[in-house]
């Protein structure tokens, strides 16, 4: 039986009430493989920060039927996407499984909720970050990213020595022309769904060749006019450790990124370049107690009023509701 809705909420104004928009954590997952392991850490380490907030994790297809129960006994949002595909191109990507990402488009088609944090599966999330939830709208949120290691070795910026994190110390040659834009990692962002975009996002995807970091360079081309910056703590991409220690300060770090080679803690063995550094020791075990903790297991009975779909609450009960009058400042156009 449909639950009630209490229609004498509305009785003492007269006015159709102010529905709070969703909000919640986006993931990606493709394939069979370990990286189920990632998304149970990251949403146990969600619960762990107190996040008011659900993790959504979209996927693909071929992720077959146990981990999508996993994930739903660990209190995810499971949705499937289709994959999507670039255009055909005889181009090599700096890791070849690149080419799945570009199906991460399809977090723009999730317009029931008016904002989102895309966080990749090798992420941990070890402070409270709701707070980029509540940023102004009609920008994209996200951490430049670091061109000094060897996936970067195909492009000009590695080949002269020059990176946005220390854009002095190799300056860009002034025959170049000006400077790249600045660049961000997508493996963390802060972004708002949109049919508008959507739709605009996958049509300019038709008419761009990929290139070596797929869907990566893809949205930073296409966000280049509202990209913002935000600090790296919201996304600490390991190589910096090595690369610009002078620019990380460890314990403000709130996010953490096992994007190195050789250093995703369901895989990690040591033997790869810099593994053995005290720092990324600690920080594979500081993910692993994470997911090995069983108090952090999802457990039905204190389910939080956002935390699962179905969940009866006011909330979800208004939410259900019609789309009520309330007038939303349409973000500027990204393309
Ligand atoms: O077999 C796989 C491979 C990848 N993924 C998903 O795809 C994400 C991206 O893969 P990695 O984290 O291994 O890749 P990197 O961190 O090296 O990739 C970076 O560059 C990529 C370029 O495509 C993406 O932009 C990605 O978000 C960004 O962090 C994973 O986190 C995970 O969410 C899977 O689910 N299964
Ligand atoms: O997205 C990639 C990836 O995460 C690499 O591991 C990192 O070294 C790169 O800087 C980044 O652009
Ligand atoms: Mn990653």
């Amino acid at each position: 039986m449909a639950p009630e809705v209490p229609l004498d909420v509305f009785a003492s104004t007269g006015k159709v009430p102010k529905v709070e928009p969703k909000k919640a954590y986006v993931t990606f997952l493709a394939g069979n493989g370990d990286y189920v392991k990632g998304v149970v850490g990251l949403v146990k380490g969600l619960r762990k920060v107190k996040s008011a907030y659900p993790l959504v994790v979209a996927i693909l297809p071929d992720v077959p039927e146990e981990h999508r129960e996993l994930l739903r006994s660990q209190g995810c949002i499971v949705r499937e996407i289709e994959p999507i595909y670039p255009p055909q191109n005889q181009i090599q990507f700096a890791m070849a499984y690149y080419v799945i990402n570009y199906s991460k488009l399809r977090i723009w088609n999730f317009v029931e909720y008016s904002k989102m944090v895309y966080l990749d599966a090798d992420i941990q999330v070890y402070e409270n970050i709701d707070h980029l939830l509540d940023t102004p709208d009609g920008y994209f949120y996200a951490v430049m990213d670091c061109f000094c290691e060897k996936t970067w070795s195909h492009s000009k910026q590695f080949s002269i020595g020059y990176c946005q994190q220390c854009p002095n110390k190799v300056t860009w040659p002034a025959e170049l022309g000006s400077p790249p834009p600045l660049y961000f990692n997508a493996g963390m962002f802060v972004y708002e769904p949109s049919k508008l975009t959507y739709e605009n996002l996958l049509q300019t995807l038709q008419v761009t060749p990929p290139t070596p970091f797929a869907e990566q360079d893809f949205l930073n081309m296409f966000f280049e006019k509202v990209y913002k910056p935000i600090p790296l703590l919201y996304n600490l991409v390991l190589a910096m450790l090595w690369r610009h220690p002078e620019n990380v300060e460890l314990e403000q770090v709130k996010v953490v990124h096992y994007c190195a080679a050789g250093s995703k803690p369901w895989r990690y063995t040591g033997v790869e370049a810099n593994m053995e550094r005290e720092d990324i020791k600690m920080l594979v075990k500081k993910w692993w107690d994470v997911y090995d903790d069983p108090s952090l297991d999802f457990k039905a009975e204190d389910t939080a009023p956002t935390a699962e779909e179905g969940t009866f609450s006011k909330s979800s009960i208004l939410a259900s509701l019609p789309e009520p009058a309330v007038a939303y400042i349409p973000a500027p156009s990204a393309a």
